[in-house]
């Protein structure tokens, strides 16, 4: 005890990082199963029984395509009108045939849902999470903070404890587990980990994010036009990104600085999107005029973002990473803020490829955009600035602005 006592102040200082939280590594992992959009609605129809409800089989496909008449013929674009080309699924047949009852939502078939989810929720977010620790390049008992978000849960001790253990965390890991927060999860457990990072000196956070389906499938009804558009949107997968300040060198290199970060609520609008676990599984209500809403909200997170951090910024200079909940959710976002065609080249790529993983969804763009952008670096040099944005219940933005070091070469 030979020193003097040092201040309050001092040790706020001693506890918190210098520099700003970074993303030092993203790993992304989808179940095996894939399903062709265009082969979904005949795949849907017949494995719950339903190719009766012809009407809504039509609405299904409506949702999938254009209708384009070209020589007088009707001549049908391919998954143009969702965005979609394919998914992934947990769910196959071999389960649904032993759960008959996933496809009657007025059956109590939840405990059968979360028995699966609570297995498969954190190994899908274990392989994801196993790329990430990779690439970060130090050992998973190094990792200090977990957060966790899903919607496919109902447990605890959570998905968050199980993948500590599938992961050989170590029991000093500080877990928070965040449930159904739905499409904004992502963006929220990033928030999350920056704040955690940086008020913390030698934080590293893991990140997971893993959403499975199977606790919202049910078969078509009339009358329920959300699950229709449900059976058009989502698909399962997980996101794991590692998150620290003050990177190691040379074994920890930052992919994106997280700058900024801000929460938004759209008044009058908590009837909007809408999720709840009822008996039968999970429902959920998402009104069409979610892509309005956002298209006239997004600019002002972004203009208070920037004013917030005294960049100016003209909206094509930058790079994005925005949720893409629904083609048209990108469509509306790209028109007002006047985006140059491709510059939400990673979300449609992911929306093409993976549909609406919900809060893992924005993951996959990060690690979309981060490809793309070592793929430039041999010709122009890619935008220094740039913006995350995810959507959700509340209706909730989330809106972080990122900051790219110049040593993303061979990512
Ligand atoms: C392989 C995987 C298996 C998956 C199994 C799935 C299980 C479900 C799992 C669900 C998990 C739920 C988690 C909830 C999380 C919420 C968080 C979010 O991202 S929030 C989600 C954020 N995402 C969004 O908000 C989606 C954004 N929307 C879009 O991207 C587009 O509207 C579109 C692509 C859906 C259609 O393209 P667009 O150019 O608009 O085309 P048109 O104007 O020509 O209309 C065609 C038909 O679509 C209809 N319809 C439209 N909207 C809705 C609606 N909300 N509602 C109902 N219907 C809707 C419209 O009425 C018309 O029908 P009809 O009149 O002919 O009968």
């Amino acid at each position: 005890m030979g020193s003097a006592p040092a201040t309050v102040g001092e040790i706020r200082r001693a506890q918190r990082a210098d520099g700003p939280a970074a993303v030092l590594g993203i790993g992304t992992a989808n179940p095996p199963t894939c399903v062709a959009q265009d082969d979904y609605p005949d795949y849907y129809f017949r494995v719950t029984n339903s190719e009766h409800l012809t009407d809504l089989k039509a609405k299904l496909t409506r949702i999938y395509y254009w209708n384009k008449r070209a020589h007088n013929e009707l001549h049908i674009i391919s998954g143009k009108k969702s965005g979609i080309k394919q998914r992934f699924m947990h769910l196959n047949e071999e389960l649904l045939a032993a759960n008959p009852d996933f496809t009657d939502r007025a059956l109590p078939s939840l405990d059968a849902r979360v028995d699966i989810a609570s297995a498969a929720v954190p190994e899908l977010a274990a392989s994801a999470a196993a790329k990430a620790i990779a690439e970060w390049g130090r050992p998973a008992t190094e990792i200090t903070h977990l957060i966790f978000s899903t919607y496919s849960g109902a447990r605890a001790p959570s998905a968050d404890r199980r993948l500590a253990s599938l992961l050989g965390l170590s029991p000093t890991v500080s877990r928070t587990m965040l449930n159904l927060h739905g499409c904004y999860g992502g963006g929220r457990s990033l928030q999350l980990a920056k704040e955690l990072a940086e008020n913390n000196r030698g934080a590293r956070v893991l990140v997971a994010c893993s959403e499975i389906t199977l606790i919202a499938f049910y078969g078509p009804e009339g009358g329920c036009p959300d699950n229709i558009l449900g059976q058009a949107l989502f698909g399962d997968g997980a996101g794991a990104v590692i998150i620290g300040a003050d990177p190691v060198s040379p074994v920890e290199r930052p992919l994106f600085e997280m700058a900024f970060a801000s929460q938004t609520t759209i008044p009058e609008t908590e009837d909007a999107i809408s999720m709840e676990i009822t008996k039968g599984g999970m429902e959920y209500h998402i009104s069409n005029q979610v892509p309005r809403l956002l298209g006239s909200n997004v600019e002002r997170c972004l203009i208070d973002a920037f004013d917030a951090l005294g960049v100016s910024a003209k909206w094509n200079d930058l790079f994005w990473a925005i949720h893409p909940g629904g083609r048209a959710i990108l469509d509306h976002i790209e028109g007002v803020l006047g985006l140059d065609d491709g510059k939400l080249a990673a979300s449609r790529h992911v929306l093409s490829q993976f549909g609406n993983m919900s809060g893992t969804t924005v993951i996959f763009v990060l690690d979309e955009l981060r490809r793309r952008r070592a793929a430039k670096q041999e010709g122009k040099a890619p935008e220094e600035w740039g913006v995350v944005m995810a959507f959700g219940p509340g209706i909730t933005i989330e809106t972080m602005v990122l900051h790219a070091p110049g040593s993303l070469e061979g990512n």
